[in-house]
């Protein structure tokens, strides 16, 4: 069954065109990763999503209703991000006993591990926390909510390293006990690509890749040698990346290469390699194919 439903959905603010006929399906039970650049739609793709905005137009459907002032969707969705506004009077174990009415599926038991493990005391108030605190405190009231849809929306920002590294395993190991459909954006693949079960990539208003990352992980192949004998067997729109490592040896990542394409790069001593799912998402969305190389070319 599909938990959320996106079609030709577009966001606009004022002449800023943010998303452009956007159709996505998510399904139940599943751990989706939304990946793009700075300003690429992420957040309000996910407060469209948690009906906190309206779409300009398009239809959004999510547990098969409009989201936008929808009991049924609030009380079965937690958006997480690191920037929710609690009441300045609110003292954490206040908001746990808040999350605690609020949510069918809250696990107190749960909750208290993590406020434990993380070294909280919940005597204190949520706006005095540190940017990393109030990260990791927000990111337990996701994980301990268990709501049917839980959308975090760049949840690590401040985190240290180890706390990171105990979110996602806390979150994928919740997840396996109690499946639900959970979508993470971030602006980096590499941390979250193990936990992924799909990749949903935007770029320029629109998705570019949806798919498995077991499907991702084979989406380009990486081609290194003589570029003139590349640009023979390649032609230019199916490249994704391109750096040269002299004036003539390149390094290229292309989309899918045919049977008889990779035969014949073989034979032109062309080196075929495969290409990690976080180089290739960083190269997806780039604005050219150069990257920042592009900045110090000669015109
Ligand atoms: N309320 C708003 N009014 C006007 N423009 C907005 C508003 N919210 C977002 N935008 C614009 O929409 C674009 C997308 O912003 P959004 O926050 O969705 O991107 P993002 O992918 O989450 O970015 P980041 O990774 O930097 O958080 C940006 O150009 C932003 O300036």
């Amino acid at each position: 069954m599909s938990v959320v439903t996106c079609q030709n959905v577009s966001k606009q603010f004022g002449s800023n065109s943010v998303l452009k006929d956007l159709n996505v399906t998510i399904q139940e039970n599943s751990i989706t990763g939304l990946i793009g650049r700075n300003g690429a739609g992420k957040t309000t793709l996910l407060q469209m999503l948690a009906g906190m905005l309206a779409p300009t137009s398009g239809n959004i459907r999510v547990f098969e209703e409009n989201p936008i002032d929808n009991l049924k969707v609030s009380a079965n969705t937690i958006f997480v991000d690191d920037d929710l506004v609690f009441s300045p009077e609110m003292k954490l174990y206040e908001i746990l006993s808040s999350a605690e009415m609020f949510y069918d599926n809250w696990d107190s038991e749960f909750a208290n591990r993590l406020i434990r493990y993380f070294g909280f005391q919940t005597g204190v108030f949520h706006d005095n926390l540190s940017k990393g605190k109030a990260s990791t405190f927000n990111a337990i009231l996701g994980l301990a909510a268990r709501t049917p849809l839980t959308i975090f929306d760049e949840p690590t920002t401040g985190m240290d390293y180890s706390v990171r590294q105990d979110f996602y395993r806390a979150l994928l190991k919740d997840y396996m006990n109690h499946p639900r459909t959970i979508i993470i954006s971030s602006h980096l693949l590499n941390e979250l690509e193990s936990i992924l079960e799909d990749i949903m990539i935007i770029k320029d208003g629109t998705c570019i890749v949806h798919e498995p990352m077991e499907d991702f992980k084979t989406y380009a192949i990486a081609l290194s040698g003589d570029y003139e004998k590349i640009e023979k067997v390649v032609n230019e729109s199916r490249i994704i990346h391109r750096r040269f490592i002299s004036s003539n040896h390149a390094y290229v990542v292309v989309k899918e290469l045919s049977g008889s394409e990779q035969d014949c790069l073989k034979q032109l001593g062309v080196t075929q390699t495969s290409v990690e799912p976080a180089e290739l998402s960083m190269y997806l969305t780039n604005e050219t194919k150069g990257g920042i190389d592009d900045v110090f070319k000669q015109s």
